[in-house]
């Protein structure tokens, strides 16, 4: 477990997320910035929340919890979370990550949600804690099914209503109380396709912090059913042809992954 609140060193080089609200500093390159506090030029961080959040290729990382435009922070400027896909750095995106869900989780728990007293860090794991009543929050990850859907030479795609427009994906869904990811992805496919699957394959798992979901990818194929796409949910869905696809989700998100190994298992059969 990370010890969150180990101090920085003044000279030792380390990576800085620093973070407001879903946005994160980053400099010229398009990335956080890395050296030295000393040789940063920041200032005095004794005013702002600094957690330690683990290392990242051999570099301390720490989250330094800003307000948006923060003037103290020159030489950058705060840009969405998302966008740090585009620098294609996946462990960069996965700590930036990190931070946006500690920060949100220190934010988000000043009260305790049991008894209403103000609640404290605790100053040797990631968790707040109530004096008042001993309640203990840890930072919450939301799990969720997402599936990559083969009909012969066809993948099931659908355009969700908060989805960028006109980009299909593969289907997804958070995992409910009480349920294994298997009968969460039978659930899902059920409400949003109308579709049984079968031949269900864990692939991979993605953290997707907007804002603290733990994407677990399978691949699987139809098994049944006529395809009726839930209008509540979706705003359009259909097997598209694996030569003939529409826009798709961008390289680094797990629906992209889960697509190109749909296609290399098709173009195997
Ligand atoms: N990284 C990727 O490639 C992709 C990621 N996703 C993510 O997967 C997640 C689930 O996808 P959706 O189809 O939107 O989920 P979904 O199909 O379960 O429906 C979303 C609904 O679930 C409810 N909800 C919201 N937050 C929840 C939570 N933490 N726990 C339980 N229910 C919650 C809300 O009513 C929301 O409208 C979202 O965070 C989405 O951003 C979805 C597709 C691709
Ligand atoms: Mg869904
Ligand atoms: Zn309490």
């Amino acid at each position: 477990m990370v010890k969150p609140y180990v101090k920085p060193s003044k000279d030792e080089p380390a990576r800085w997320f620093i973070c407001s609200a879903g946005d994160v500093f980053v400099t010229e390159n398009g990335n956080v910035p890395s050296g030295a506090m000393a040789s940063l030029n920041f200032p005095d961080l004794s005013q702002y929340t600094v957690v330690y959040l683990g290392e990242l290729r051999e570099r301390p990382c720490y989250l330094i919890v800003a307000d948006l435009n923060d003037p103290a922070f020159v030489g950058g400027e705060f840009v969405p979370l998302r966008s740090l896909l585009s620098v294609h750095d996946e462990e960069q995106f996965a700590m930036a990550g990190r931070a946006r869900q500690v920060m949100d989780f220190l934010n988000q728990h000043r009260f305790c949600g049991r008894c209403g007293a103000r609640m404290q860090a605790v100053d040797w794991e990631l968790a707040m804690h109530c004096q008042q009543c001993n309640h203990r929050c840890y930072p919450r990850v939301s799990p969720c099914i997402i599936v990559a859907i083969r009909k012969e030479n066809a993948l099931l795609l659908a355009r969700g209503k908060r989805h960028k427009q006109g980009v299909y994906s593969v289907l997804a869904g958070f995992v409910e109380p009480g349920e294994s990811l298997e009968q969460a992805l039978a659930r899902e496919v059920h409400e949003e396709a109308g579709i049984e699957v079968c031949d269900i394959e864990y692939q991979l798992s993605q953290p997707w912090p907007f804002p603290h979901s733990l994407m677990m990818g399978f691949t699987a194929q139809w098994q049944s059913g006529d395809l009726h796409i839930d209008p509540v949910e979706l705003e359009a869905g259909d097997w598209f042809a694996i030569d003939d696809l529409p826009d798709t989700p961008p390289e680094g998100t797990i629906a992209h992954r889960l697509i190109e190994i749909a296609i290399g298992k098709a173009q195997q059969e």
